[in-house]
């Protein structure tokens, strides 16, 4: 771990793998800052004035990805705001464009200590947004026709992340099919 640089956690796994709920309850433990990459998009869109809102609900609709200098830069001014050293990147690097883009304006910058993977079944997912859905989250992408693009981003896409960081030895795979508070023993364990 680098003594200087803000260390970051890429948090990654299908929609509705659990990743908010799981990072509500690392930065109560371990104080990290807490970036979702989803939300700081989601926040521009509903800025008025912005440039980009109508591109990002359209890639939100499509289960597609933006491009990462929009994505990057939102991060990047994020944790700058914040004035912390520790962040929990979550749902970023989602594709390789992302990939790329971070390696490229933040990769000198900040230190992967690692990238938490939750891994869970399609099914569960898919039942938890929809579940999320029905109770009123308000997301114009928990409907079964984003959702099935939503994961054939995730197969197509971030996989190849997940696994370009487990050839780096980086990945730390947890169970996320089980209870929350038992994903976050694992967590836990993950974070000691
Ligand atoms: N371990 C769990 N078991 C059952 N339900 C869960 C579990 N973890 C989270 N949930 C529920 O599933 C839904 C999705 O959880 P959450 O928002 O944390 O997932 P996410 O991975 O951040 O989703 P997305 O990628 O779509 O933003 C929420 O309604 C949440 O309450
Ligand atoms: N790196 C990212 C992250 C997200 N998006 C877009 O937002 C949608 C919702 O993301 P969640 O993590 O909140 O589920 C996602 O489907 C993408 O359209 C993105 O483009 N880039």
């Amino acid at each position: 771990m680098s003594a200087e640089l803000p260390n970051v956690v890429f948090v990654l796994g299908g929609p509705g793998a659990g990743k908010g709920t799981q990072c509500a309850k690392i930065v109560e433990k371990f104080q990290y800052v807490h970036l979702s990459a989803g939300d700081l998009l989601r926040e521009e869109r509903n800025t008025e004035g912005s440039a980009y809102g109508e591109l990002i609900e359209s890639h939100i609709r499509n289960g597609t990805i933006v491009p990462v200098e929009i994505t990057c830069s939102l991060l990047a001014t994020a944790m700058k705001k914040s004035g912390n050293n520790k962040f929990l990147i979550d749902g970023f690097p989602r594709n390789k464009d992302n990939l790329d883009g971070w390696q490229k304006e933040m990769g000198d910058k900040t230190n992967v200590q690692f990238v938490l993977f939750f891994d869970c079944s399609q099914e569960a997912c898919m039942e938890r947004c929809l579940q999320r859905g029905a109770a009123g989250s308000g997301r114009s992408d928990d409907n079964e026709e984003s959702l099935k693009k939503r994961f054939q981003t995730y197969v197509k896409d971030t996989m190849a992340i997940i696994e370009h960081y487990d050839a780096l030895g980086l990945v730390r795979k947890i169970d996320a099919s089980q209870s929350p508070d038992q994903v976050f023993e694992d967590v836990t364990k993950a974070f000691e």
